[in-house]
């Protein structure tokens, strides 16, 4: 058997963000590059937000948003074909929470929790990030009650500081992968 892969698909969160260079044009073309991977389809797509920076603050606003993905892929390959393209797509990396072409961070692998020097599930930070937590907010289903995200989500949101540095910037900025534009 591949170690690399399972035979069972699972429903995996990510959160993107952009804050250098064409940051609509990267966050496409990185969901474009996921979707092209023959053990990701990429299902559904958060709204993009203009975000304040977070951490580290003197560096230029991000678009941040949400994806929902299903995989047949490990966690941790799922997490090496991210961060492969990452790098084809020109992140750099100097300081840390500074500025980046684009960031793909793995949230949440239904039923998986993990702590290795490489991955942990859920990821560490997300639940006190608004820039995370809206853009999820959009894509996480109404009623998934099976793995309580929704609920977490709520709870996060209700508690979290940073809303206000949060602006709807556009509806969509995949188009499926077709190569046109949404109508
Ligand atoms: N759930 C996860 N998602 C993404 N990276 C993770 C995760 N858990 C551990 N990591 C590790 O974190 C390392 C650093 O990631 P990265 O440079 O994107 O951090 P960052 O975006 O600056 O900060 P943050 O992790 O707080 O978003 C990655 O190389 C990866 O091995
Ligand atoms: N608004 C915003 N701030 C950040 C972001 C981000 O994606 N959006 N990512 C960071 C590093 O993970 C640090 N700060």
């Amino acid at each position: 058997m591949n170690i690399h892969s399972t035979s069972e698909e699972s429903e995996a969160y990510i959160a993107l963000g952009a804050n250098l260079g064409d940051r609509e044009g990267t966050l496409s073309e990185a969901l474009n590059r996921l979707n092209n991977h023959d053990e990701i389809s990429v299902v559904r797509c958060s709204k993009v937000y203009e975000t304040e920076p977070v951490g580290y603050l003197d560096q230029p606003q991000f678009l941040n948003m949400a994806a929902a993905l299903r995989t047949t892929l490990a966690p941790e390959t799922l997490l090496e074909v991210m961060l492969g393209i990452e790098t084809q797509l020109g992140r750099i990396r100097d300081i840390r929470y500074g500025p980046r072409t684009v960031d793909l961070d793995l949230l949440w692998v239904e039923g998986q929790t993990l702590d290795t020097p490489h991955l942990t599930l859920p990821h560490p930070r997300m639940f006190e990030r608004a820039f995370v937590m809206l853009p999820l907010s959009d894509i996480v289903p109404q009623n998934e009650q099976s793995s309580g995200l929704r609920k977490l989500i709520t709870a996060a949101l209700q508690d979290i500081d940073g809303k206000e540095g949060i602006r709807l910037w556009t509806t969509s900025v995949w188009d499926g992968g077709s190569g046109h534009s949404a109508s």
